[in-house]
């Protein structure tokens, strides 16, 4: 790791990234729009944003001065978390201070393996590289292929985990213990409230992430009118 993406993570520490990001089709869908949700969210003392294809990215680059957790996705089922180096060099290119790519142990659509994609990625670029996993093992491994930071992101959404109501502690904690400091692990992953988020930071995660409760007001309102129907 360079001194920059040192810095970068450290600056990370105990606190909250929030991701910004609306699906196809939706009405907030616009690289302004998120550039305008990462400024309010930088406002309410976020210590990163997490953002979602090219322009998303770009756009929240220009607008914030906390580090850029870049995604660029690809479709929504297999591996669609920024699958390929292609799309992990686009991402860095585009401004991103992390790229956040699918740190699974499955096939990658273009050959590589993960540690090649990031061995690659790092030599081109100067970025962290932030693993998200769905499991204890994809955790274990993206960390062996030379992940920075290794994320909760995809727990529950690759068969491995039951999807639960709220964050996968048990992965975790159990990540946590496994790696014992090797490296950071960040908690993302229907993290619904501020108690889910106190509890994910006090099992050891470096830092939690939240998007849905936070930047989906679709999401959130639907909650609301369930709970009221
Ligand atoms: C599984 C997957 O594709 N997760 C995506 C990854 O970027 C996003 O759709 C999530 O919103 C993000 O991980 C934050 O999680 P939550 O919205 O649950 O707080």
């Amino acid at each position: 790791m360079s001194a920059f993406t040192d810095t970068i993570i450290a600056s990370m520490a105990g606190g909250l990234v929030v991701s910004c990001q609306a699906y196809p089709g939706e009405p907030l869908r616009h690289p302004e729009t998120m550039a305008q949700m990462a400024a309010a969210v930088e406002a309410g003392g976020a210590v990163a944003v997490r953002a979602q294809g090219l322009s998303d990215v770009s756009a929240v680059k220009g607008r914030v001065s906390v580090p850029v957790v870049g995604i660029w996705k690809e479709g929504d089922e297999g591996i669609y978390i920024t699958p390929t180096l292609r799309h992990a060099r686009c991402v860095a290119a585009a401004g991103a201070d992390i790229v956040a790519l699918d740190g699974t142990r499955r096939d990658r659509a273009d050959g590589l393996t993960l540690a090649e994609t990031i061995k690659a990625l790092k030599e081109e670029y100067d970025v962290a590289v932030m693993a998200d996993c769905g499991s204890v093992d994809d955790g274990l491994f993206a960390a062996e292929a030379g992940a920075d930071l290794i994320g909760t992101t995809l727990s529950g959404y690759t068969g491995e985990r039951p999807k639960t109501d709220g964050p996968d502690y048990e992965v975790i904690e159990t990540l946590v213990n496994k790696l014992d400091g090797g490296r950071p692990v960040i908690a993302e992953g229907r993290v619904h409230t501020p108690d889910q988020a106190r509890r994910a930071m006090d099992l050891g995660a470096h830092a939690v992430v939240v998007g849905t409760a936070i930047t989906h007001p679709t999401s959130i309102t639907g909650w609301f009118s369930a709970a009221l129907s």
